[in-house]
């Protein structure tokens, strides 16, 4: 397996229980794919400080990172991914695609309904287990 690179994906929530979901370009790798906004994490930083430099970026709005969802290694084709996901929430600003060729707010109980990269299977379905407890009492 080629060595992983290791990228971090940001979950952002409201309180309503609708999640950002983003929309890779067809000038990114793997495009037509939905995935957590977020990247690679670049040298002397922590996946958090990672996250909030790469919402930034992306999105143009300020994070708060919370709590850990997974962290899953995939294999593709031509590289090996590990991602790491964390629920996020706004702090400042309305998020607004700088690189994305869509951004939306899916309810978490629809989000198996888009097409994922492979390696965001395994926190969709973390992260729809964990919102239905919180949105439904089970
Ligand atoms: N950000 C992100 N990348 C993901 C997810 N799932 C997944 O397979 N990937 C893959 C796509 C890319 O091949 C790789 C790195 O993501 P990226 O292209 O966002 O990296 P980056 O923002 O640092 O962009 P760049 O500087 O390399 O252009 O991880 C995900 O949920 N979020
Ligand atoms: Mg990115």
């Amino acid at each position: 397996m080629n060595k992983p690179i290791h990228v971090v994906g940001a979950v952002i929530h409201n309180n309503e229980g609708y999640i950002l979901c983003a929309l890779r370009s067809e000038n990114m790798t793997l495009p037509g794919y939905w995935e957590f906004p977020g990247g690679k994490i670049e040298k002397g930083e922590t996946p958090k400080s990672a996250l909030i430099r790469e919402i930034y970026e992306e999105l143009q709005c300020e994070i708060k990172v919370g709590e850990f969802i997974e962290d899953t290694t995939c294999k593709y084709e031509s590289f090996t991914i590990r991602l790491e996901t964390y629920f996020a929430s706004i702090e400042n600003g309305t998020p607004s695609a700088q690189e994305h060729k869509e951004i939306k707010w899916i309810s978490y109980n629809k989000l198996h309904e888009l097409n994922w990269a492979p390696a965001d299977i395994p926190a969709v379905e973390r992260v729809m287990k964990q919102c239905k407890k919180v949105y439904t009492n089970n």
